[in-house]
This record gives structure tokens, sequence and C-alpha cells, in this order.
């Protein structure tokens, strides 16, 4: 039998990594595994947290990831239905920065950390909560890696004990103050699905059922604290005189008490359900971005194409229900309680124009076009609107798209966003951008390459039409000529956006125009992080709500060197965005 503990010879603490040719290989496939952190937080309601391992609401913890970084004395026993670790944050941790990766070292816990004081109101007040580990977590006895489980759901725990100790740290000599949290396994779920006939690698005689130790008294503070260590009890309350001391020595070395590894009787009525819910009852443009839990192979997906669900391990798929939405439907919808059509910074130096209004011929009715000025010569932007009834060709064109991507003829997905590894190295695996695209014509940097795009002439209608209505509002607007060779589509769901950025493409035209469908969106502009922008304040310097058939005109290369903008909608959304891409 092994007790795997984390300050056994080879574990140094902390630093080490899973030495996966030492562990076995899984004999059965994770019910529930996810190959990034992403498809965990899209699917999991009781694991949202994309940096840190303590997910928590309303000051209740719901899930707990065992991850790299195992402090000393932490420990997977009774075949891991017994589980000891050193929760809350603030430990070793590889923070990334521009600079590149760097290690931070440890600090004290307290009670008033938030993450702390959620996992001891758990414990005190008997709530269970889901243990997950990742395939760093090198007490799991069996190799997560090599089947590419990066994450497991291991199941649902209470904590039956909570202390604090001292904790020498990696990076200097000093001790940190760790609480650590005893994580048993809830019985009423059945054996933990690890577990073969035989048992695990670990065969500890069976655990004697029942705690019988009475609990530490100090003197000094007069306190209770458990009995954890074989060589005595003492004080484990920090901030008492006599804290982390026997005989008034800070201890050596240390030993979980037999008594102390006994597994306690407690049952539950209630249990959280380990399994996501399944969206069968949703269609396509009203998710805002659940997954899929494959229930072949178990792993968890983000939903990355618009008109399936698909297993990202196994590729079994199923197909989304869809049925046509109107922009009237979203007209009601307000992106913003701060203002009701813009907001431009007043020491922005952008002016705005008094709008224009332009017949756009052969009875088409009529256009407004708002320009904003940007200061220094940076360019310009226009926002064209048009009146209810030029929008009956809108209308067609959102429908058009809606049909096109459901049948699958338009091909949207979401895509990885590029460069995320260095800034948050806590996000393992692939990032998909939190919207879906469609690219036609030039290549473009942010759907990938050339095979994500389609050429423009075998677009889908409703691209060559969004095209059209937007060549004809441009041409209309603007005095230089335009000329477009690449359109891309985003497509969002509620709680989706496009995060901050420039349409920075190398050999970008001077014209960025794009048509918005379907509900109202918020457009923010702000200066640059870098470039030319430096050394402004990063505040949005203007906003704009971009509603169904309003066309945004950015003119003049100054607009993308100098801001950035994102683009936030209030439920599903379509925009079709026109650019020049040079060729070579
Ligand atoms: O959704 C939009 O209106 C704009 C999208 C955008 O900024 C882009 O495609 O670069
Ligand atoms: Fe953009």
């Amino acid at each position: 039998m092994r007790v795997l503990l984390a300050d056994e010879p080879g574990f140094h603490e902390g630093l080490v990594q899973a030495d996966s040719t030492a562990k076995p290989q899984l004999p059965r496939s994770p019910p529930i595994w996810a190959g990034s952190r992403q498809e965990i937080c899209e699917n999991l309601e009781y694991f949202r947290s994309y940096q840190g391992g303590v997910y928590f609401k309303n000051d209740i913890v719901r899930g707990y990831l065992l991850g790299a970084f195992a402090a000393s004395r932490d420990l997977f026993c009774h075949d891991g239905k017994l589980i000891i670790s050193h929760g809350g944050g603030k430990s070793e941790n590889f923070v990334g920065s521009k600079e590149g990766r760097q290690l931070r070292s440890a600090q004290d816990q307290t009670t008033s950390d938030t993450s702390v004081r959620a996992l001891l109101r758990n414990y005190k007040e008997g709530r269970p909560l889901v243990l997950l580990a990742d395939d760093q977590y090198t007490l799991f006895p069996y190799d997560l890696s090599a089947s590419g489980y990066t994450y497991v759901v291991l199941g649902i725990y209470w904590i039956s004990h909570a202390w604090a100790e001292c904790q020498p740290t990696l990076t200097n000599s000093t001790c940190v103050i760790r609480w650590k949290f005893a994580f048993q396994w809830c019985e009423d779920q059945g054996s933990p699905w690890w577990l073969t006939p035989e048992g695990v690698v670990a065969s500890l005689p069976e655990p004697l059922v029942g705690k019988t130790d009475p609990d530490f008294h100090c003197t000094q503070c007069l306190w209770e604290s458990p009995v954890v260590y074989k060589q005595s009890g003492m004080c484990l309350i920090p901030g008492c005189a006599g804290f982390w001391k026997i005989n008034g020595k800070e201890p050596e070395s240390l030993e979980y008490s037999v008594e102390f590894l006994r597994l306690q009787p407690r049952t539950f009525e209630i249990l959280p359900t380990l399994t996501p819910a399944a969206g069968t009852h949703q269609i396509t443009s009203s998710l805002s971005c659940p997954g899929w839990h494959c229930t072949d192979c178990g792993r968890l997906s983000s939903r990355f194409k618009w008109e399936c669900w698909e297993c990202a391990h196994c590729q079994a798929n199923q197909p989304i229900k869809w049925e046509i939405r109107h922009a009237k439907d979203f007209w009601h919808l307000r992106p913003t309680n701060y203002f009701t059509d813009l907001r431009i910074a007043r020491k922005s130096g952008i002016t705005k124009s008094l709008p224009d209004v332009i017949d756009m011929g052969g009875g088409r009715g009529f256009m407004t076009r708002q320009t904003f000025v940007l200061p220094s010569d940076r360019g310009k932007i226009h926002l064209i609107t048009t009146g209810p009834l030029s929008n009956r060709e809108v209308d067609e064109i959102f429908q058009g798209y809606q049909k096109q991507a459901s049948c699958g003829e338009l091909k949207l997905q979401r895509y990885p966003l590029r460069s995320v590894r260095l800034f948050h190295p806590a996000i393992r695996g692939t990032l998909l951008a939190n919207y879906f695209s469609q690219n036609s014509g030039e290549p473009y940097k942010y759907v990938g390459e050339t095979a994500n795009s389609v050429p423009l002439d075998e677009a889908p209608n409703c691209v060559q039409a969004a095209l059209d209505v937007i060549k004809k509002r441009v041409d209309l607007a603007v005095k230089q000529k335009s000329q477009f060779n690449e359109v891309l589509t985003a497509a969002y769901l509620a709680h989706q956006k496009m995060s901050f950025h420039s349409d920075d493409e190398k050999g970008l035209g001077p014209i960025v125009a794009s048509l918005s469908l379907g509900s109202p969106a918020v457009m923010h502009f702000r200066h640059h992080t870098s470039g030319a922008g430096q050394n402004q304040p990063n505040e949005i310097v203007m906003s704009l709500i971009l509603r169904h058939g309003n066309v945004l005109v950015m003119e003049g290369c100054g607009v993308q060197i100098h801001y950035e903008h994102t683009v936030i909608p209030t439920d599903f959304r379509i925009a079709a965005t026109a650019r020049w891409i040079n060729p070579s």
C-alpha cells in the first residue's frame, strides 16, 4: 500500500510536477473530463473559475480543483476517499505578464480571505462540494495526461476537518500560514469511479469508521483543535501564542495520526448533480454558451459549431434545433443604462458633426450619417442609420443568415484565441473566442488562415447580400472610393461579445465597415494599450449603440493604430464586417 504523501522523498515541496511515467494508466475513462479549463467552466455550474482553484458563489464553495503545487502533508488516501489539501489560494504560483512567467511566492492565508472563508463555511455548515483534479495533481495515482484527461471531475466530498498549519515557502526560508482541509468522499454517490474491483494502487487495511480521539484543548487561547499528528496535539489557531508549537517549540517532523485519518460516517440527502443539464430544449440562437457532455466518452466540450453540439474527443454529435428570430424581438433591449445613443468622453478630443440626411436613390428612402472626427487627423467614424422602411432588405439578410448558418451552409465556428497562454497561464488547453465567426474572401488572422476562409465569389448568399448593403451605404457616406475583398461574419449569443482589439491585419485598407443585425449592441472605443497611444490613460473615449440595420464605418488607418474597440451585444446578434486586405 502506498499512501501518497506530498512530503515523501522526490516529492520536493510544491514544485514537483507529476512523474507520469511512474503511474499506471486509468483502468477506465473518467465519467466527466475535459481538455481545457474553458470546457469545464462552460459546462459545469459548480466550477466557473478561469483562474484559481476554488469556485464559490454567495460565500459557499461549489467546486475545488486539485492541481500542481502540492504542500507538505497533502494527502490522497483510502483510495481517494480522504483527500487533504491546502486550499484557499496565495500559494506559490506562476503569474504571467508581458515579461514572461514568474514564480510568485506564497503568502499567509487568513480566515478573511474569500476562499478560505467560503471553505470554512462549507465545513461549518456541512455543505458538500465537488472535487476536480487536473493532470498536474501529483497525488492522483493514475496518469491523467497520457490520455489527454487535462481535467477530471473526481466526485462529491464534504469537509471533515479544517485547521491551520505553518508551512515553509519554496522561494525563501520563512514560513507561511496555510489552511488545510480534509475532504471526505460522500458515500451516498457510490464508489469512486477510478477504483478497480481489486482496489487502486493504494491498499491500506479497510479504514476504521468512526472518530474517537478527543480534540486538543489549548490552555492559552482556550480553543479546541483537532489532534492531527501522531507526535502530539497542538494549538492550530493562528494568532495564539501556542500556535504550531509542541512543548513550546516548533515541530520538526510530523506525521498524521492514524486516528485522524479515519473515515467518519455521514450521509447526505441532497447532493450536487455532477453532469451538466442537456440543453436539448434550446435553439441555436438562444444559448449563452452551454457545452456538451458526451455520454459516449465522458468529454465535456464547448459548443464550437453553430449548428450542432459535437464532442471534441470522439466527434459524437447532435444537431441543435433552430427557428428564425426577428429583429423586432430585440427592439426593446437597452445595451446600457448609462446613455441612450452615444457618449463621448470630455477629454477625448473627438468631435461630432450634425447628422446628414442622404437620399439612397431609386425610391429606397433616406439614410442618416453621423460623423465623429478623431483628433490629430487619426480618422473618422461614421454611423449610418436608416428608417424602418429600408429595413426590409436587412431583415431578409438577417433571416438568410440564420437559415444558412443553421443548415451548415455558412460554417460559423468559435476559433481559438491567439497568445492567451502567456498572459493567462492558469488557462490550460485551447481557449475559444466568445463568438462564432466565418470568413469570406482574403484570410483573416482571427479565424486562422486560408483553410477557414471561402473565396468571396463562393460565399453564401447572406454574406454577399450583406456586403452589397455595406458597399452601397459606404459609397454614399464616404468620399473616398471603397473596395472590399474580405467579410468577417460574427454571430453572438446572449452573453457573448468581442473583446477589445483593433482591426490591424497586415495590409489592411483604410475603410472597415460593418452591418449590424439583430439585437442592439454597445461599441466602445479606447486608446490602444501599445503603440502610439501607449502613454494615454486607457479609458473609454467613445461609446455608440449599434442597432439592427446600422452600418458603422471606421475611416483611416489611424483609427486602428490609435484605438481599439469592443462590441457587446444585448442578445442574439450578427455582424458582417467588410475590409480590404492586401492579397500580397
Ligand atoms: O460585431 C461587430 O459589430 C464588430 C466586429 C468587429 O469589431 C470585427 O469583426 O473586427
Ligand atoms: Fe473589429
